[in-house]
């Protein structure tokens, strides 16, 4: 790993093997906050079961659910994001980050962490600050190639900043910085000798190419604007398609096609086995979130990558160019989709040279022990002060 911290000043944990420790994992929002976190929950857990790891996330989001479902406590706290657009929406924002600094001082009171991880989203800002005033260490996992307001303030006190990207040190203080690449559940990305069973599982056939669409923890308005409009060729091709429709979509799509729309075609809402998804694709047509992308690097199919253009500094392209750029992954824009987007992967399906070159690439640029080289910072952290 590129590390830009000075060795010399500091005293190593011998792999990370220490007595047990007391941990707050703060942050979530989406999935693309919330699986890295769990990520580094379990290579703790892995260093040692009786490390005590407590999340702290926002009441409402995704977290709240998916949290305890991974086997761990979350507490939520009352806070929510700036809103783009309206003044009236965001009355109540700072009574809400007042409330929450306050919540999040007497969590630290009564839980007594040792280190705290903020891995981005609402609850991360409250929590790292509530730290800092208490003199607690803590580390950022920062999952984009573009930083945020509220993890650039917060990195000041930080004690070790984990990134995915080169160039980071626009954002951070450089000598805070360590290139770990981004946590991913490693049970997610454990496809060998998956997809056979996988398809029979789906009900879908092993004799026929399969198309994986996927949007991102939230699912993806363009991506499924796109299958809709190339429903029929799809059909024709005879491909089959593991469609992730996203929860927002979810219901107007079965509402116009049927849940049984095609024996072909699978809707789902949101797959809570991504590695069965990913066993029985061929091809893959994605979002360029991070995680995504960490995900793709280590199982290593061809991809077809459609960054949102509705998140800061546009960072999906930026994420998604830095696979395109060592020919890793194809990119179509999000304004050309609905266009161009099912025929480049029929394309590519009757191109099975050009599978294996992306495949081969993408392969090249995994990181797959992110989750434990950052567990092993945690715990650095928790010796240094
Ligand atoms: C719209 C938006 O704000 N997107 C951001 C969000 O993406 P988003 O929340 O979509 O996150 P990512 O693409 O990074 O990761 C998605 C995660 O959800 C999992 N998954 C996805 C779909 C599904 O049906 N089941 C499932 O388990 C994937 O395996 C992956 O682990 O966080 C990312 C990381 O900060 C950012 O790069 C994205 O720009």
């Amino acid at each position: 790993m590129q590390s830009n911290k000075k060795p010399a000043n500091r005293k190593l944990a011998p792999n990370g093997v220490i007595g047990p420790q007391r941990i707050i994992i703060s942050g979530g929002g989406t999935g693309g906050h919330i699986f890295p976190a769990i990520a580094i929950a379990n290579a703790l857990k892995k260093l040692n079961p009786q490390h005590e790891i407590l999340f702290v996330g926002a009441l409402g989001r995704m977290e709240m659910e998916k949290v305890p479902a991974a086997g761990y406590q979350i507490i939520g706290l009352d806070i929510q994001g700036i809103q783009r657009g309206s003044i009236w929406k965001n009355v109540m924002f700072p009574v809400k980050l007042l409330k929450s600094v306050r919540k999040a001082l007497t969590i630290i009171k009564d839980f007594k962490p040792n280190a705290v991880v903020g891995v981005g989203g609402y609850a991360s800002g409250p929590l790292l600050y509530a730290a800092s005033l208490k003199g607690i260490p803590y580390l950022i996992q920062e999952q984009n190639s573009y930083a945020g307001v509220t993890n650039k303030w917060l990195s000041k006190k930080a004690e070790t900043i984990c990134v995915a990207f080169d160039g980071m040190g626009q954002f951070f203080p450089q000598d805070k910085i360590i290139k770990t690449g981004n946590p991913v559940r490693k049970e997610s990305v454990d496809i060998a000798n998956k997809r056979i069973s996988s398809l029979e599982l789906l009900k879908l056939s092993t004799a026929k190419k399969t198309i994986l669409i996927t949007g991102g923890s939230l699912g993806a308005g363009t991506l499924n604007k796109s299958v809709m409009a190339g429903l029929d060729k799809l059909i024709a091709a005879d491909v089959q398609v593991i469609w992730q429709t996203g929860k927002y979509y979810y219901k107007d799509i079965v509402e116009k096609l049927g849940e049984n729309y095609h024996p072909n075609i699978r809707i789902m809402e949101f797959l809570n086995r991504m590695d069965l998804a990913y066993a029985a694709a061929d091809v893959i047509i994605s979002r360029a979130g991070a995680g995504t992308i960490a995900e793709l690097c280590i199982i290593k199919k061809p991809v077809i990558l459609v960054p949102s253009p509705n998140v800061a500094e546009d960072h999906q392209t930026k994420n998604a160019l830095a696979l395109v750029q060592t020919n890793a992954a194809m990119l179509v824009a999000d304004r050309d989709a609905e266009e161009k987007l099912i025929d480049k992967v029929l394309e590519l399906l009757k191109d099975a040279a050009k599978r294996k070159t992306l495949g081969d690439n993408i392969g090249k640029l995994a990181l797959p022990n992110a989750d434990e080289v950052i567990a092993k910072e945690v715990i650095q952290i928790t010796i240094d002060n």
